[in-house]
């Protein structure tokens, strides 16, 4: 993605806090989030892993209110986002997941500027949806394109600058690059890591991929049964001691990576 300062975020711009207090959710006698309780600074990059099942995309829901805890609250830079309309809450934060789900009846630029769309019935100007395809490094005359036109890796660049186009300072991201293939993958997420940088985002990202976590975010949350139970960097995952669920979480990549280097040695 660009390597130009975004016109749309001052510089210096940092993303707000995320804590989560107590938040708690059950369906009938599955208890999805258990108590959990966790701060995000601001302008950090966290990524949720877990096995399937263990509350990552609940958790992440409660922030844009897609999900209400029966418990607890989430509060953005100290704010409970209780208090704010939904629909006016999830304008100010960028929502990411897995196939997109662009509109195919609408044009690439149709598609980018919903959000404004909805909020404004004006269309967003020829000029910003040019801004946010740069943005996202795809060209400019993709802004006439159908989304039947476009790559997977293209119609997620276009989700990425949809989920920018209202200039949030938080971005929730659920197996945003979980359908690509591992090369495209491996370059949205680099790119978007350097965006995240760029704009002074804060970003929450739900990933089955512990190697993706590692190598983009600045915290890994681990999950289990609804619970964080490690909550570390990267390079204290890696170092070991953060327990039995983000061992054998981090022993995937790491047994790969010995392997790789053995067999490029000749071993
Ligand atoms: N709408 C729902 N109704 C009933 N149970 C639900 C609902 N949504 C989630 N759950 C349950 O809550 C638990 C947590 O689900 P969640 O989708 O948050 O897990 P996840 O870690 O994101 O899983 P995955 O990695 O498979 O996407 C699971 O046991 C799931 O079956």
């Amino acid at each position: 993605m660009a390597t130009s300062p975004s016109p749309s975020r001052p510089q210096g711009a940092r993303g707000p806090a995320v804590a989560f207090e107590g938040v708690r959710k059950a369906y009938g006698g599955t208890i999805a989030i258990d108590r959990v309780s966790a701060h995000i600074l601001p302008g950090t990059f966290v990524a949720i892993v877990g096995s399937s099942g263990s509350g990552k995309s609940t958790l992440l829901k409660t922030v844009n209110r897609l999900i209400e805890p029966d418990s607890g609250k989430v509060c953005i830079d100290g704010l409970d986002v209780g208090t704010h309309e939904p629909h006016q809450l999830r304008r100010s934060i960028g929502y990411v997941f897995q196939n997109i789900g662009l509109f195919p009846h609408m044009t690439v630029a149709q598609n980018i500027g919903i959000g404004s769309r909805l909020a404004t019935r004006r269309r967003l100007p020829a000029a910003r949806v040019a801004e946010l395809l740069d943005l996202v490094d795809l060209p400019r005359d993709f802004a006439s394109r159908l989304p039947e036109q476009l790559s997977g890796g293209q119609k997620q660049r276009v989700g990425v600058a949809r989920a920018l186009a209202g200039e949030p300072g938080l971005m929730l991201m659920d197996e945003p690059f979980g359908a690509l293939d591992p090369v495209t993958r491996e370059a949205l997420g680099e790119q978007y890591r350097a965006l995240h940088d760029r704009l002074g985002l804060t970003t929450i990202m739900v990933t089955h991929d512990m190697a993706e976590a590692l190598l983009f975010a600045d915290r890994v949350w681990v999950m289990a049964s609804g619970r964080i139970v490690a909550d570390a960097s990267p390079a204290q995952l890696i170092a070991g001691g953060c327990g039995a669920e983000a061992e054998a979480l981090v022993a995937v990549p790491r047994l790969q990576a010995e392997r790789i280097t053995a067999m490029r040695d000749g071993v």
